[in-house]
């Protein structure tokens, strides 16, 4: 008896994909099925980057098609769209998405988390920059370990992003002297913002993480408002100060229109390095209470480890530094669900078209 292709997605179906909570078929990943023999070759595209899933999905596949008495070959393909952002604001040239990570309180680690979710998104698969808007504190050229960099420019006006593990990168502090930036004032420093993000010649970006500054004044709501923000995640520690900017920083985030996908917990828990003791310092529960009652999907914990603070501060944070241990990991769940929850939005169509332009006459 012969098999067919519809044999094959009965079988695939039973594979579920846990970020969509769908499955292979349904999720609209299986793109085409070749069957030659025994032999059957698989064309799957995902709609977020998972590459470090793959083994395991061949593995799974494997194992549903061998009731059928077929061995696999599966064709990755994965491809990542650009999905709807705030109407009238422009597209920026070369980004298909920005994700904003803001935190309301300071000093919750918002910095250290931006950049681990960066080179997660890379270590997936995907293409990525991280826009350093943190104008009066900008921390990203040493966690990035460019802290001497300087940016080529292009001509007077066109700035190329300074490469890092394989994310482009831009930040005020490659370009004047941290102390300078300290004492900007707002106009200033909203105006510096806007050429940073203006003048930055991204290259063929997936997703743009923009580490946002602490707090939710001027600087924040400009960039909401002007730059367009495909969505945003909140980090914050479980301590009820933070819980409570946090839910300034959501609203902000409402008021712009700007959907928030997220909200991850930091230092959630303090494991001891010498005899595995595990403390709850800023209390226990405080990252997913918020997301459950801002009715948002609560997108992990980090926990409080000196290996983390050691590894940012090294200019090799976590994700590259120990790329197969469980911080590593923790961080690239949370990218992929973070991308996986975009995935489901409505797609931008204007960035494949975009000379096209509908008249009437
Ligand atoms: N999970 C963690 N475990 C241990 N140390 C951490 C963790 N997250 C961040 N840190 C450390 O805490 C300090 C503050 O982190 P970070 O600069 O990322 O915070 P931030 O919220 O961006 O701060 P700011 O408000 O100044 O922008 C840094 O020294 C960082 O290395």
């Amino acid at each position: 008896m012969s098999v067919s292709e519809a044999d094959v997605k009965q079988q695939l179906n039973a594979i579920t994909i846990p970020e969509l909570d769908n499955n292979l078929v349904d999720a609209g990943w299986l793109k085409a099925v070749d069957i030659d023999g025994n032999q059957a070759t698989l064309r799957l595209v995902p709609s977020f980057p998972c590459q470090s899933q793959y083994a395991d999905y061949a593995q799974k596949i494997a194992a549903q098609l061998e009731s059928l008495s077929l061995t696999v070959a599966i064709d990755w393909a994965p491809r990542v769209a650009a999905y709807q952002h705030k109407a009238g604001v422009e597209s920026l040239k070369g980004v298909k998405n920005i994700i904003a990570v803001a935190s309301g309180k300071g000093g919750v680690g918002k910095s250290t988390t931006s950049v681990n979710l960066a080179l997660a998104l890379v270590a997936e698969g995907a293409k990525v920059g991280l826009l350093d808007a943190d104008i009066y504190g900008p921390s990203q050229p040493i966690m990035l370990g460019k802290a001497d960099s300087r940016p080529e420019t292009l001509d007077q006006k066109r700035i190329l992003p300074v490469l890092s593990h394989g994310v482009q990168s831009m930040s005020i502090g490659y370009l004047v002297d941290p102390e300078q930036a300290m004492v900007w004032r707002g106009p200033m420093a909203s105006g510096a913002l806007q050429q940073l993000i203006n003048d930055t010649q991204w290259q063929d970006l997936d997703y743009l993480i923009v580490d946002l500054p602490p707090g939710t004044g001027d600087i924040q709501l400009t960039l909401s408002q002007r730059v367009p923000v495909t969505a945003a995640v909140v980090v914050t520690t479980p301590q009820d100060i933070a819980l409570a900017d946090a839910v300034k920083a959501m609203n902000m985030f409402e008021k712009v229109s700007v959907p928030v996908l997220g909200v991850i917990e930091n230092m959630g828990v303090h494991i001891c390095s010498e005899c595995g003791h595990a403390e709850h310092i800023f209390g226990e529960g405080g990252g997913a209470g918020l997301a459950e009652n801002a009715k948002i999907e609560f997108l992990g914990s980090l926990p409080l480890a000196r290996s983390i603070r050691d590894h940012a501060d090294s200019g090799t944070p976590s994700v590259v530094a120990e790329p197969d241990g469980t911080i590593a990991q923790m961080y690239q769940s949370i990218a992929r669900k973070i991308a996986a929850s975009l995935s489901t939005r409505a797609k931008d169509y204007s960035q494949s078209f975009p000379n096209i332009s509908i008249t009437n006459d």
